[in-house]
């Protein structure tokens, strides 16, 4: 499959401080790439560094199989990109604004109309942007990076502040982008949530290291699942088994035991039942993604 977008090595530096750090992406052609991360990751400096926006500290980036470097411009003519909020003239009406940046990009004015239906805001293309909800501002910047029907769009955060009803509606228009216009879409995002929905593939970030990258299935599959046992008297259970090698830690009223083999939760229940300490319950808890995101993105370890 065609690589898009691939990045080697992308390390951006401030004084001492790395913010990304020896990041290797790689997005290929059709997919929606989910880059996740919380606040401050390093997310927006990466996309940055993708559209040649930034310079980076050290190692590079290829879009479409091309260095910036002599490319720049047929890379730009097929992206188009929404970074941080976007900017708008809010006494004009989004068919003005929509016109100034297809005029300044030079582009068919027959885009116009096309990306204003994309994101359906046909009906209120007269409408002062001023007047506009937030939900259409978002979708109007994401009309103004359609505008050239990109190979590769890239949104930062694009649903940042809306309601639920606006996440849905701009989901929604994304998922539909790969299959109508043959895009690849590059989406970052702090809600494992958004990006659960729509991404075929995911990378996961914190504090400038690539954590995971793979596809939802992998990163699900990554997850081993915890062994949770209920005895009468859990105090002793864990003297008894931590002297025997393991290292439950307490959750309300069970302990907890990461990956356990059939045969290590068989000498675990043996063990207690010849200690005379009564078994409740052993159950098997499979950790949500929701859980797993946070236990990269909080504790910062490497699945
Ligand atoms: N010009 C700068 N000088 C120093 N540090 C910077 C500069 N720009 C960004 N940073 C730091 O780099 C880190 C990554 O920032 P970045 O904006 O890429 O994160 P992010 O994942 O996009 O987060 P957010 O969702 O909050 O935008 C942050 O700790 C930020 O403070």
């Amino acid at each position: 499959m065609n690589q898009i977008v691939t990045t080697q090595n992308l390390s951006k530096r401030y004084g001492s401080k790395y913010c990304v750090k020896d990041i290797n992406l790689s997005v290929s052609e059709g997919d929606i790439f989910g880059f996740l991360g919380p606040n401050g990751a390093g997310k927006s400096t990466t996309l940055k560094m993708i559209l040649g926006l930034m310079r980076p500290t050290d190692g590079n980036v290829k879009v479409f199989g091309k260095d910036f470097e002599g490319n720049r411009q047929l890379i730009l003519s097929q992206t188009g990109s929404l970074i941080e909020s976007p900017s708008y003239y809010a006494h004009l009406s989004g068919l003005e604004n929509m016109r100034i940046v297809q005029r300044l990009r030079n582009i068919p004015e027959k885009n116009v109309s096309e990306a204003l239906k994309i994101v359906r805001l046909e009906n209120q293309k007269d409408k002062k942007v001023g007047q506009y909800s937030l939900g259409m501002k978002q979708r109007l910047g994401i009309a103004m990076a359609l505008l050239s029907i990109p190979k590769l769009l890239i949104l930062d955060e694009p649903t940042n502040g809306l309601d639920p009803a606006g996440i849905g509606e701009i989901r929604e228009l994304i998922k539909s982008l790969p299959k109508r216009y043959g895009m690849t879409v590059l989406i970052s995002s702090h809600l494992l949530s958004e990006i659960e929905q729509i991404a075929t593939s995911v990378g996961i970030i914190n504090d400038g290291n690539m954590m995971f990258q793979g596809n939802m299935d992998e990163l699900k599959n990554k997850s081993h699942p915890n062994i949770m046992i209920k005895t009468r008297n859990n105090l002793l259970a864990k003297e008894l088994l931590s002297d025997k090698g393991f290292s439950p830690f307490y959750r309300e009223d069970s302990l907890v035991f990461g990956n356990l083999t059939d045969e290590q939760v068989i000498q675990i229940n043996r063990s207690l039942t010849s200690a005379n300490i009564d078994v409740l319950r052993i159950e098997e808890n499979k950790k949500n993604l929701e859980s797993i995101f946070l236990e990269i993105t909080g504790k910062g370890r490497s699945l």
